[in-house]
């Protein structure tokens, strides 16, 4: 019997269904929002309403406007105060007399936000770990391998990569072809970093041309990151492809994926070989990877898929952050753009403000940001802040003080704080050194200012506009002073 709007019963079921659907999600939608916005543990923090109801707002500003997230942070903060709430589960701080409380180290417990760090693919690796105590127990054994006495031992290693950095440059002398610096530098530190770890360079640094870098597919990975954080299927899709598509789909991509294949190959054998106990690696053990299977860690923490991971990591972190002179550079650089959140699980934090007219109690277990991007443009800290001027970090007798590196936040600060410090220094430091030494004289900007590095949007690290062709150089003639 056709019924009204000629529909059959089944198809009125199917309709009925629909709607009832339709309905009951506007309705938990609706309790959703009320919850957010009235009896959240978070409800009572300022911000705008429609980043306290969903994660929409945020989306839009991450995915659709490009890691411009941040600059709508900031706009925020210029409204709503020192603290806000940015979106339903996250707070964000711009007050530098915060950094000690957040990023505290010693006997505070200190998570990871997850929804963020899952979008980097390396849940398995120390930096991936959300408990504070899983991290703790993935990081010791990684300790000894990048403290100072262990880098110390490379030095000499490094310098021989420095100086082979510049000998790759001194080819392009006087031809008047463009070279494009970050590249050079990348193909430097990702030589340094897996010589560093695995004992065995990749070699990017014997191609004078600089064109297998790391620098263009971490990129590209970054790219990708913000996507992935709000979906991160995505993730498991990519993974999913064999390398050889994910290359034709994207060059640079391809070689980032054919890269994390690559590091299971090598720890499978290596997990067959005893540690090669050589003299070039910075501990008796041989490679990390070595250093990690004889360590105390369970044997669950020792599989092939996360020692893979931790690998991956180390290459990552240590070939796209190191940048070009020392502290102001650094200061200006950021390290990461990203707002690196942490949260406490046991205990409440407390902000309050330098008037002490806004004081807040966070609730434990709830991620609260700060971003170096903000901090290090404070403009109370460092007047002009987007001057160049290295004369901030010393004193009237020119000697060097530490009045404001606890604002300096590129390593971000306490238990989680970067545990390549003392390598990117070293590599900072020897490879400056080398390349005005043997090449200062002879660098000339070609075409690039300071637009060209400016920061404009956040892709965890940060982001040049994307007309930018980097930092490219020429080399002047062939006077050339020789090391
Ligand atoms: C100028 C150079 C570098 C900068 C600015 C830098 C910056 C940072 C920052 C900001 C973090 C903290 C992330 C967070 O708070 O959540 C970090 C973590 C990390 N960095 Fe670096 N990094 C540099 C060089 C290196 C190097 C050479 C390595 C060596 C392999 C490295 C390995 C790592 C690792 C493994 C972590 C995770 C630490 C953890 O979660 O416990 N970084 N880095």
């Amino acid at each position: 019997m056709a019924s009204f709007a000629g529909l059959v019963p089944g198809e009125m079921m199917l309709q009925n269904i629909i709607v009832a659907g339709i309905g009951i999600s506007v309705v938990s939608s609706v309790c959703i929002a009320i919850y957010r916005l009235y009896f959240h543990p978070l409800a009572k923090f300022p911000g705008p309403k429609l980043a306290a109801v969903t994660l929409w707002y945020e989306f839009y500003y991450d995915c659709i406007r490009g890691g411009k997230y941040i600059n709508e942070i900031k706009r925020m903060h210029q409204k709503y105060g020192p603290i806000i709430r940015i979106s339903p589960h996250e707070l964000h701080v711009n007050d530098p007399r915060f950094i000690d409380q957040l990023y505290a180290s010693g006997g505070k417990k200190r998570d990871r936000y997850s929804f963020y760090s899952k979008a980097l693919g390396v849940d398995q690796t120390h930096f991936g770990a959300v408990p504070h105590d899983l991290h703790r127990a993935r990081r010791m054994p990684l300790n000894r391998y990048f403290s100072k006495a262990s880098v110390t031992k490379l030095e000499p290693r490094i310098s021989s990569y420095a100086s082979k950095l510049c000998c790759n440059l001194k080819t392009y002398a006087g031809s008047g072809k463009p070279i494009d610096l970050t590249a050079a530098i990348s193909c430097y530190t990702t030589d340094v970093v897996t010589e560093y770890a695995f004992a065995r360079s990749f070699g990017c640094l014997e191609d004078p041309s600089f064109t297998y870098s790391f620098h263009r597919a971490i990129l590209e990975m970054g790219k990708t990151f913000n996507w992935i954080k709000h979906f991160p299927v995505l993730l498991k899709v990519l993974f999913s492809l064999p390398d050889s598509v994910i290359g034709i789909l994207n060059h640079d991509l391809g070689i980032y994926y054919k890269f994390r294949s690559d590091m299971r190959v090598q720890i499978r054998k290596l997990k067959k070989e005893p540690a090669a106990n050589d003299e070039k690696s910075p501990t008796s053990s041989g490679t990390i990877f070595h250093e990690l299977i004889a360590s105390s860690l369970p044997e669950a923490e020792k599989s092939i898929e996360r020692l893979a991971e931790e690998g991956q990591l180390l290459v990552q972190a240590g070939t796209e952050t190191i940048s070009a002179v020392v502290h102001e550079a650094l200061r200006l650089s950021y390290g990461l753009a990203t707002r690196l959140q942490r949260s406490s699980p046991i205990e409440p934090m407390f902000y309050e403000s330098s008037d002490s007219k806004i004081r807040y109690k966070i609730p434990p277990g709830a991620p609260v940001g700060m971003t170096s991007v903000l901090i290090h443009a404070n403009e109370e800290i460092f007047p002009e802040p987007k001057a160049f001027r290295p004369e901030r970090w010393l004193n009237e007798k020119g000697e060097r003080h530490n009045l404001l590196t606890p604002y300096l936040l590129s390593f971000s600060k306490g238990s989680r704080q970067c545990i390549g410090i003392n390598l990117a220094y070293a590599e900072l430091f020897i490879g400056l050194a080398t390349l005005i030494r043997q090449l200062g004289g002879n660098l000339q900007l070609y075409e690039t200012n300071v637009e060209d590095v400016e920061f404009h949007h956040d892709t965890f690290i940060p982001g040049i506009k994307p007309e930018s062709k980097g930092v490219r150089v020429l080399i002047l003639d062939s006077e050339v002073p020789i090391a």
